[in-house]
């Protein structure tokens, strides 16, 4: 197990005498109404339940001592083999609204996982074990270290295993950025939220063999403590400053001449689909706060699952639709998800939009494409794989996809992690190309910027090597004032440069609306 390495300070070997974790800025439990991003609470489109905000928190009432039996047996375990062991528990409290945590959270840390998708949550705070790995062993080498992490931990309390107890992502691609290639960790805290609004509270501290720091329990529970009582209202929207500045990369007139060169490419029978991202960098005067971006996602992207990875000042940030790949009770999920239309003005409009889509033969191949792929690797894998003979059309508030669920039940359970399936699956044509290695390499050689987290693997998975990743698409990496967003589009034979165009316009403005950015560009480009 590494220890987190984004910060030199380690949370229980070098005892703070204000008793503070290292990536807990502010331990100050703070009132709902306290906070400068407050605004009126109320529900939110997304894992919003019974949590009464006005009520004042029900905290949870955490057995102390059998938390401190577990480090104890920790401590044993990390002695007889000198080295590092997780010390868990896990237990089951009142509903919290997870949006509702938003804003305490960042207040207080500076390493944050937040995913809230349609079916759970997930908020996690500071981290106990970070896993960072580098290179094309990146995913086994998470998948191992996570192995024998879990071989170890001592856990506790009478909360669920399959909780998520292990979050983070991937960049695109491995190579070295502004966040690591690979860094999943073990929060310290953990809120989890299933459908059915069961909410559970996993908390973790590391034991050193060397120092092993008994007050961390007693710590980490305060801390949990805090943060569930600071609970409050969503934050507000990040407001728009004057001085704020896009820049395209590249300028749109060269990115269309890329487009036609991948159509060009793809006529000679190079590859037969690629998709071809850009960026736009917005630089604002103040610094952006992450809960802002996050709590507009929350309020305008139904149907997305809204994720954030911050780590030592960076965050990416995004509401994507694309799910890669989930593992549960044996049972693999992906989504086939590909080709754009834009959503009508009207409903006569909507409806013939949808069908044109449905009709459309470039559109169809786009997506048989990542179909097909997914088919192929969900085969090795599986027992039996359901795929339907038709795809849907899944609506989203500004644009609509092809899509198709793809199931099949893992043929070995016992021997499959979902860091497995992450890294067959990863990427699928509907980021990155086919055949894929022919593709991968033309799009780093022709993107004349490097993708970082954008379109990479997202999520989360529990002690049972189960869980949830999705494709880090609608996103953008912020760091203090300035936010690098990415947009993509599938080229095929056929494709229009002029369409691709707008339809990145219209992968940019859900995140762009998040940073109060208007219309840009001389003919005001960023319209919706
Ligand atoms: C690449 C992106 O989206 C992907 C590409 C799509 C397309 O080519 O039409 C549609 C959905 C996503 O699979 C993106 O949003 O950046």
């Amino acid at each position: 197990m590494h220890q987190p390495d984004i910060d030199p300070h380690l949370p229980d070997t070098a005892p703070n005498p204000m008793g503070a974790d290292p990536y807990l800025v502010n331990t100050e439990p703070r009132t709902p109404d306290a906070g400068p991003y407050l605004m009126g609470a109320g529900p939110h489109p997304l894992g919003t339940g019974p949590y009464p905000p006005d009520a004042g928190p029900r905290l949870p009432d955490i057995d102390l001592a059998g938390f401190l039996e577990v480090h104890a047996k920790a401590t044993a375990e990390a002695r007889n083999n000198a080295s590092r062991t997780l010390a868990t528990w896990r237990q089951e409290i009142d509903p919290v609204d997870p949006a509702g945590l938003l804003v305490p959270m960042f207040a207080r840390t500076r390493r944050a996982f937040v995913w809230m998708s349609p079916e759970s949550s997930v908020i996690a705070m500071g981290s106990a074990a970070d896993f960072v790995e580098r290179g094309a062993g990146r995913f086994s080498g998470i998948r191992t270290s996570w192995e024998r992490t879990v071989q170890s931990a001592v856990t506790g309390g009478p909360g669920p295993r399959a909780t998520p107890s292990l979050v983070g992502g991937f960049a695109f691609a491995p190579r070295p950025g502004p966040l690591p290639e690979a860094l999943m960790w073990v929060p310290r805290i953990l809120v989890a939220r299933d459908r059915d609004g069961r909410t559970t509270l996993v908390l973790s501290v590391s034991v050193d063999p060397a120092h092993p720091v008994q007050d961390d329990v007693a710590r980490v529970i305060a801390q949990a403590c805090g943060l569930l009582a600071a609970a409050g209202g969503h934050p507000c929207p990040s407001p728009h400053l004057a001085g704020t500045t896009v820049t395209e990369i590249p300028p749109a007139a060269e990115w269309k001449a890329l487009v036609a060169r991948a159509a060009d490419q793809i006529g000679r029978g190079r590859f037969d689909k690629a998709v071809l991202a850009r960026q736009l960098r917005v630089s604002s005067p103040c610094p952006y706060d992450v809960p802002s971006v996050l709590g507009s996602l929350l309020g305008t992207r139904s149907g997305t699952t809204v994720f954030a990875v911050a780590a030592d000042g960076h965050a990416f940030v995004g509401a994507t639709p694309e799910r890669l790949v989930s593992l549960h009770a044996g049972r693999a999920r992906s989504m086939s998800l590909a080709a754009s239309m834009p959503r009508g003005a009207t409903p006569a409009e909507d409806a013939r939009l949808r069908a044109a889509l449905l009709e459309d033969d470039k559109c169809r191949r786009e997506q048989q494409v990542v179909t097909e792929m997914l088919r192929h690797a969900f085969e090795q894998v599986c027992r039996e794989v359901s795929v339907p003979a038709e795809p849907h059309v899944l609506d989203l508030p500004n644009l609509r996809h092809l899509h198709s669920r793809i199931e099949g039940e893992i043929a070995d359970p016992e021997n499959t992690s979902v860091l497995d399936l992450v890294e067959r699956l990863h990427p699928t044509p509907a980021v990155g190309g086919h055949p894929r290695k022919g593709t991968l390499d033309w799009i780093a050689a022709t993107e004349p910027f490097d993708r970082g987290w954008y379109a990479g693997p997202v999520g989360w998975m529990n002690a049972d090597q189960e869980g949830d990743f999705a494709v880090a698409l609608r996103s953008a990496h912020l760091y203090e004032g300035t936010a690098t967003l990415y947009a993509g589009c599938g080229i095929v034979a056929g494709s229009d440069p002029d369409v691709e165009l707008q339809e990145t316009r219209l992968k940019f403005r859900p995140m762009l609306d998040a940073l109060a950015v208007p219309a840009y560009g001389p003919d005001g480009a960023g319209t919706s």
